[in-house]
């Protein structure tokens, strides 16, 4: 048996709570997996290292609404996927070996572990490994719908699709959320014949309303979208798939060389031993922690226990877990002086063609939760400003939410070029409570940038200005 001061389950976000602080003292860490986690493996890096020549290959389309003729003659596959997985797959390598051999306080395990009892592991060959302080960072991984063909060859997830030897010529993608979204953006833009088909009548059903609906429209231009369909099942034919669908009373029928599930996530609890233990779980599986990372059963802290990231959070996002890791970092060198997990204002981006990025409360929540006349709302064309006119954009918006009396803002939410950008002042507004009328008044805002997209929308909302304003 070999005993630690900390175990850490899980080399992702897990992988930064190993500190100075630890040096004189035994840390565990452990990982089945690929070293480096979801994020750097076949997440949020590699995804985005795809969304940008995606974009350089959209453009050409676009700039022949300017004027400018460029030809997308198509895109190297196996160069691309080669210059992203060179770079990552050595960061990854690297981080491995440091764990692995160049610190002597620190024992990596590549083995599956699972609880025996709230201060035991056990690796999947049976070696034990207790610890005075157990971290949870065991990430999620991809849910597959219960049909019929689900696992034949050429039917991918996000953690396969990025490694294909060629670019698919024709690609269908279940599912109507962030990685389904993401992903026809991109094969779409650099050739394949792209089909995204989703349960429910929507995509980004998740977002407001507004930026739903526009998001719909905004990709039926740019791939195939096929909604309200159930699938019922997938068979090879040929060379290729065919996959079937109910769609009310009728069948809709696709055939496709390639196949992406993007239906979910769910967190990886379920094989870590934890259901007999009585922690506190959210009904998708996600531990249940307080304020300041701790598992809780029965509402009250495990000692020694805390969980992080996609394990033990809702929101699945990798700046959400990187915040988490500094609290439980924070917490465990510090366990008499413990700081709480700051949940304001936390915004997300889905990095498609075109962007959505959102914070806060959508308009439907907003009056839900504020009352239907303590609220109000606006939309801002990108049309509408002169950086929109150099763009030629008939597409991109602002919607801002916000309490009428306190002048605060509730949401904001934008689709369109760099929404991911844009919003930025807008979630450092929320979190540091600047109103919306100091905030599109008390600044210059830089003409003609498209920022001033922004502040028509904050002006827009209609919040009087007070007499001090400057004008
Ligand atoms: C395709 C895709 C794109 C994404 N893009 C973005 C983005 O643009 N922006 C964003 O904010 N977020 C994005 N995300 C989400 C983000 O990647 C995750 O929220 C984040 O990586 C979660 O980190 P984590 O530390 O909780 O888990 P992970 O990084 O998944 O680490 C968990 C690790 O634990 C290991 N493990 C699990 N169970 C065990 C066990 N029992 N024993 C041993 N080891 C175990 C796993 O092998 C894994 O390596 C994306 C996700 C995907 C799938
Ligand atoms: N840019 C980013 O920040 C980013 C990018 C990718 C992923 N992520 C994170 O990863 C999480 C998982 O991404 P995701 O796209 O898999 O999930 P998601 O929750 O965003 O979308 C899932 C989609 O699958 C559909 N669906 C669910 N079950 C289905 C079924 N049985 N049959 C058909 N359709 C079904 C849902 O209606 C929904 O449209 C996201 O919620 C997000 O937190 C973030």
């Amino acid at each position: 048996m070999a005993h630690y001061d900390l175990a850490i389950i899980g080399s992702g976000s897990g992988n930064s709570l190993i500190t100075e602080f630890w040096d004189d003292k035994k840390v565990a860490i452990i990982d089945s997996g690929v070293f480096g986690g979801t994020c750097l493996n076949v997440g949020c890096i590699p995804t985005k290292m795809f969304v940008y020549p995606a974009q350089l290959a959209q453009s050409a389309a676009e700039a022949k609404r300017l004027g400018v003729d460029l030809d997308f003659s198509g895109a190297n596959w196996p160069e691309i996927r080669d210059r992203i997985f060179g770079r990552i797959d050595a960061i990854s390598e690297a981080g491995k070996n440091y764990r692995a051999h160049e610190l002597e306080n620190v024992t990596l395990y590549t083995e599956h572990v699972s609880f025996v009892s709230p201060n035991e592991l056990r690796t999947a060959s049976g070696q034990s490994i207790t610890a005075e302080r157990i971290v949870v960072a065991t990430g999620s991984r991809a849910t597959l719908p219960d049909a019929p063909g689900i696992d034949l060859p050429g039917v991918h997830t996000s953690d396969s699709i990025m490694r294909l030897d060629a670019l698919p010529k024709s690609l269908v993608i279940l599912g109507g959320g962030y990685i389904a979204s993401e992903f026809a953006a991109v094969f779409s833009a650099l050739g394949s014949e792209v089909i995204q088909v989703n349960r429910s009548g929507a995509l980004m059903r998740k977002q407001d309303a507004d930026i739903t609906a526009a998001f719909t429209q905004a990709a039926a231009k740019r791939w195939g979208v096929e909604l309200n369909a159930n699938l019922r099942g997938i068979t090879k034919q040929g060379d290729g798939l065919h996959l079937e669908f109910a769609r009310g009373s009728e069948s809709l029928v696709l055939e496709a060389d390639t196949v992406l599930v993007a239906t979910g996530r769910r967190p990886n609890t379920d094989a870590l031993g934890v259901s007999g233990l009585g922690f506190d779980m959210r009904e998708d599986g996600s531990l249940i922690v307080d304020e300041y990372q701790r598992i809780l059963a029965s509402g009250t802290p495990v000692p020694g226990l805390f969980g992080m990231g996609d394990a033990a959070n809702t929101e699945q996002l990798k700046h959400v877990a990187n915040r988490e890791a500094r609290v439980v970092s924070h917490n465990l060198e510090n366990p008499l002086a413990m700081r709480p997990m700051d949940r304001r204002a936390v915004p997300a981006a889905v990095f498609s063609i075109p962007q959505i990025a959102c914070v806060g409360l959508s308009e439907e929540q907003a009056r839900a939760e504020h009352g239907e006349d303590a609220v109000l709302s606006v939309i801002q064309d990108f049309g509408s400003t002169a950086y929109g006119w150099a763009m030629e954009d008939g597409e991109g918006i602002v919607k801002l939410v916000a309490h009428k009396e306190s002048g605060l803002l509730l949401g904001a939410h934008i689709m369109g070029h760099e929404a991911a950008l844009l919003i930025q002042p807008l979630i450092q507004a929320m979190v540091t409570g600047l109103d919306v009328s100091t905030m599109a008044r008390e600044q210059f805002w830089i003409h003609p940038a498209l920022s001033e997209v922004v502040e028509n929308a904050l002006l827009g909302l209609g919040v009087p200005a007070r007499g001090d304003d400057p004008l």
